[in-house]
């Protein structure tokens, strides 16, 4: 379980403070996705980066399975929007790096590297460099070096958004796939509503600047990829754009 209490992130020196996120408090279970959606600049970046331990300026805080947040003690893992290779490296040294880290050379769980790489379909690959693969290979070879560290808490900053739509929607069902095998604890930002609904078991809606949450729905029609047609589907999503309008309209106003 990663408990989030009363969290609070501010921008800025010490005369001009700017609050990025407002008394946050969320659960997430052991091997749940969260999805969260929200407008631009309602702070979803700034938790992740709280979560990954790259701001350590807060106020309130973060359990993971009961224990303050550590970077050095838990392993967080992260899948970058622009996949986070290292070009210079082949695809088998960018995704033992992270777990070599973590772990030593000597300790990676070879038989579960091979499986990943099988799943995602990238075993073919070890020996290219990044810029010999196309953007859904790419953020496949992401995907593995984070499964492959064996995270307490995977993170996701609109991971799938480089993407087509074709490859993206693959890249989402394998990413699901080695999920269910393995149940990483994950945190997912989207833009993207029909994502958030496929991949959030959890739907948490923030507001606009300063970053409070404002809706959290159990999200029924989780890992279904074909529900888009549904009707359960266009009541889920339209309900969405409803308070995302709302929020909008709200910042607007000024409320
Ligand atoms: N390093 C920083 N210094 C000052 N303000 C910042 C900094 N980083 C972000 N902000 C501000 O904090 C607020 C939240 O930003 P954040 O990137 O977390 O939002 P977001 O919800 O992820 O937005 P988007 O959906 O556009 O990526 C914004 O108003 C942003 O301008």
């Amino acid at each position: 379980m990663i408990k989030i209490e009363h969290l609070n992130v501010q921008y800025g020196g010490k005369d001009k403070k700017f609050t990025a996120i407002d008394d946050i408090n969320l659960d997430i279970a052991k091997g749940e996705i969260c999805s969260i959606i929200g407008p631009s600049g309602g702070g979803k970046s700034t938790l992740l980066k709280v979560l990954a331990g790259i701001i350590k300026d807060y106020k309130g805080q973060i359990l993971i399975e009961g224990e303050n947040i550590n970077p050095k003690i838990h392993r967080i893992g992260f899948i970058p929007q622009n996949y986070g290779l290292v070009e210079w490296k082949t695809v088998e040294e960018n995704i033992l790096l992270s777990a070599k880290i973590k772990y030593g050379k000597r300790n990676i769980d070879k038989e579960y590297y091979e499986e990943i790489l099988n799943k995602l379909k990238i075993d073919n690959l070890k020996n290219r460099y990044p810029k010999e693969l196309s953007g859904g290979q790419k953020q496949r070879v992401s995907i593995a070096r984070a499964f492959l560290l064996k995270p307490n808490l995977l993170l996701m900053d609109e991971s799938f958004s480089a993407l087509d739509a074709m490859t993206r929607e693959k890249v989402q069902e394998l990413f699901l796939e080695v999920w269910r095998e393995h149940k990483v604890t994950t945190v997912l930002i989207t833009h993207d509503i029909k994502e958030a609904i496929y991949l959030g078991e959890k739907l948490v809606v923030f507001s606009s600047s300063p970053g409070r949450i404002i809706k959290i729905i159990r999200n029924p029609l989780f890992g279904e990829s074909d529900s888009e047609s549904s009707e359960d589907f266009r009541k889920l999503s339209n309900e969405l754009i409803r308070i995302l309008k709302e929020v909008n309209t709200n910042e607007i106003k000024g409320i």
